[in-house]
């Protein structure tokens, strides 16, 4: 018999998470392919966060069964650069081999930093600072990144420039991915298969089967954005209503 599940870099059952009485997850299934980008949507308070962390390793008190690559790496909303080391030194930090300093300057020059390395955290913008959060994910060689609103603090611009670099970055490494975010436009731009969280579990699992490189106008896009909002909830505006098809 084929072993099917060779190939799923995220297998976990039955997730379950209280705070209190509070039961925020209550029996979540997720799994996630080799190479697999998945985004993970619902109405705030919903437990994606809870989930993440889960996934991450990072919540020990969590129910079910959860099986998750070793090479993981966690992208947060902040940075969370360490204000007293370089740039190139935060990239580095935790990587022990020889070739350290050579896989600092390619993880930096893939998000576009090559010349900043030397430079303090507090000398960078938000979306610079994002960029090397990415490069520190990045040089472990992940197989797994979970990205908890990775471009949510940034101005629409950076996050469409930010959206493009993950595309890319994602061509290149290969890495699986879970990308909770907020943004119905982002999940579908960047994302294999799409999952809402609602009522403790999945309520919802979306494959997008659309092409690279993918644009909002895109034929299909508004109709998957459409169903999404309606998931989520979300009244769609008059002017989305009155512009497609
Ligand atoms: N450490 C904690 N202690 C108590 N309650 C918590 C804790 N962490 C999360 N919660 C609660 O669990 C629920 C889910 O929180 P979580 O942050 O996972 O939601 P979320 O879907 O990521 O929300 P948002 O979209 O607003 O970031 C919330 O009601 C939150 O108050």
């Amino acid at each position: 018999m084929a072993t099917r599940t060779s190939s799923l870099v995220v297998e976990a059952a039955g997730v379950r998470r209280s705070f209190g009485d509070t039961v925020v997850l209550d029996g979540v299934d997720v799994s996630i392919d080799r190479g697999e980008v998945v985004a993970l949507l619902g109405a705030s308070g919903s437990g994606k966060s809870t989930l993440l962390r889960i996934l991450a390793g990072l919540d020990e008190e969590a129910g079910g069964s959860v099986s998750v690559p070793a090479s993981r790496a966690v992208v947060f909303q902040e940075h969370r650069l360490l204000p007293w080391k370089r740039v190139a030194d935060n990239v580095a930090l935790g990587v022990r081999t020889g070739d350290a300093a050579q896989r600092t300057a390619d993880a930096l020059a893939e998000v576009g930093l090559a010349d900043r390395g030397g430079a303090w955290p507090a000398e960078l913008s938000g979306g610079q600072s994002q960029r090397v959060a990415i490069a520190r994910a990045l040089i472990r060689r992940p197989d797994l990144l979970l990205l908890d609103e990775p471009f949510g603090a940034l101005d629409a611009l950076n996050r469409l420039k930010m959206q493009a670099l993950f595309g890319r970055l994602r061509a290149a490494h290969g890495f699986a991915a879970l990308l909770v975010t907020h943004d119905v436009d982002e999940a579908i731009l960047l994302a294999d298969r799409l999952l809402v969280l609602d009522g403790g579990r999945i309520a919802e699992t979306i494959e997008v089967d659309l092409d690279h490189p993918r644009a909002v106008d895109a034929p299909g896009f508004g109709a998957l954005r459409r169903r999404l909002l309606t998931l989520l909830r979300v009244p769609a505006s008059p002017d989305e209503e009155q512009n497609e098809e």
